[in-house]
């Protein structure tokens, strides 16, 4: 037996520093830079928040400007990347393909394995401009379509709906993606992002960390909790089923996903923000039977769980909100990433800008003073 206090899941560990985002569990406060997600998500843009935390400041125009024209000007990837993805089996979960294809991407940077500031702030510009390429065109490819050619007249996010569906989104539905995936940039040390800082902590490659991040994230417990909302959402069907559904669960000591935070003790703001969206969207064109199952889970939950400090997460209405814009529900963890690689990108580079290897310990709880037996005289 030991007394040492053991941080299981490395709960309120602090292991680094970053100026980059501060959260408040307790109240339900996220900022970047210090500045509130809700203003965030109001007034700014995927590019803009991208540059302000691989940068640490809010960008001018001009820097912006060179910022996105960047971006535009890295979007397209190998044609012998897509011709693989084509080749890729049907049915595959998206985020596999997702992480193949990072791996795959990395071997065409004749820059990944250098080190340097401008070099890190190089890759990480083409790896955020071309995880979009490599979602849409997997998307595509996994319904037997070929891919689509990106476009520099839009926005990241514009482009993104551009390539999936091949057809030019509404200006409404660029901004409405696009303040999704302001909302889902950066989230402190969270599981994926502490993964990537893992990994670039031995001095590995930025490929390498993305890689690895992608594999973290895709957990149901992360970022697959999205899709597995959704999943949750088609088992119940109608509105009417869901408090009955919920309590079931609950009873049964099974968790709910969507639900439930490691730091949130109180609401998720981005969770708040995309519901307010969710109930835009439902006001002007009738509430869609996911909103509708969504608020009864919420009232359920709450009734139920908010003692525990357990309230909606991130993963709780984003689905709504990509549903509304058509995209399948495999496709809602990829485009976590597409927004994440920003975040794991800016946290790595200021991480590696006063590295120490990343090497927690365990207690040991085996055997002690034992002898090797050999096998034949084993019982
Ligand atoms: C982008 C993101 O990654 S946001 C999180 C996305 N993940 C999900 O939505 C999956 C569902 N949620 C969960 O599994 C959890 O809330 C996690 C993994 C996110 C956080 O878990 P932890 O911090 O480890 O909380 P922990 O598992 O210790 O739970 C504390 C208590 O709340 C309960 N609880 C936590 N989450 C839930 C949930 N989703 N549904 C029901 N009960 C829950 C636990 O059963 C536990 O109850 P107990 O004290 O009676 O045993
Ligand atoms: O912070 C976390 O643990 C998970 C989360 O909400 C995120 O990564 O956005």
């Amino acid at each position: 037996m030991t007394t040492t206090a053991i941080a299981k899941g490395l709960e309120g560990v602090l292991f680094t520093e970053t100026k980059l985002t501060f959260i408040n569990g307790t109240e339900g406060i996220l900022t970047h830079l210090g500045i509130p997600i809700q203003e965030w998500a109001e007034n700014s843009t995927f590019e803009e928040l991208s540059l302000a935390l691989l940068s640490g400041k809010l960008p001018t125009t001009a820097e912006l400007e060179t910022f996105d024209a960047r971006l535009k000007a890295n979007r397209a990837v190998p044609q012998e990347l897509l011709e693989s993805i084509k080749s890729y089996p049907k049915g595959i979960n998206p985020m596999q393909a997702l992480r193949t294809a990072v791996s795959h991407l990395g071997l065409f940077d004749k820059q990944s394995e250098e080190t340097s500031a401008e070099a890190r702030m190089e890759i990480s510009v083409r790896m955020i401009a071309q995880m979009s390429t490599l979602i849409a065109a997997i998307n595509r490819a996994q319904q037997g379509l070929e891919p689509v050619a990106p476009r520099t007249d839009l926005t990241h996010a514009g482009n993104f709906l551009y390539m999936l569906k091949n057809e030019e989104p509404t200006p409404e539905q660029s901004k409405l993606f696009d303040i999704a995936l302001v909302l889902h940039v950066d989230h402190g040390m969270n599981a994926s992002t502490f993964t990537a800082i893992a990994t670039a902590s031995t001095l590995s490659d930025q490929y390498s960390t993305a890689v690895s991040a992608i594999g973290a994230l895709k957990g149901p417990l992360h970022g697959g909790a999205n899709e597995a909302v959704m999943d949750m959402l088609d088992e119940i069907g109608t509105p009417d089923r869901a408090a009955a559904f919920i309590t079931a669960k609950l009873d049964a000591k099974e968790k709910i996903m969507g639900v439930g935070h490691r730091v949130y003790k109180y609401f998720d703001p981005r969770s708040r923000v995309l519901r307010d969206y969710a109930a835009h969207v439902a006001e002007k064109e009738g509430k869609s039977h996911y909103y509708q199952i969504l608020e009864v889970i919420e009232k359920t939950v709450i009734d139920r769980l908010s003692s525990k400090g357990i309230y909606p997460n991130v993963d709780f209405y984003s689905g709504t909100v990509y549903s509304d814009l058509g995209i399948a529900k495999e496709y809602f963890t990829p485009i976590f990433a597409l927004a994440r690689i920003a975040g794991w990108c800016a946290s790595v580079n200021e991480y590696e800008r006063d590295n120490r290897l990343l090497r927690p310990d365990a207690v040991y709880s085996g055997a002690v003073d034992a002898h090797y037996v050999k096998i034949e005289d084993r019982k």
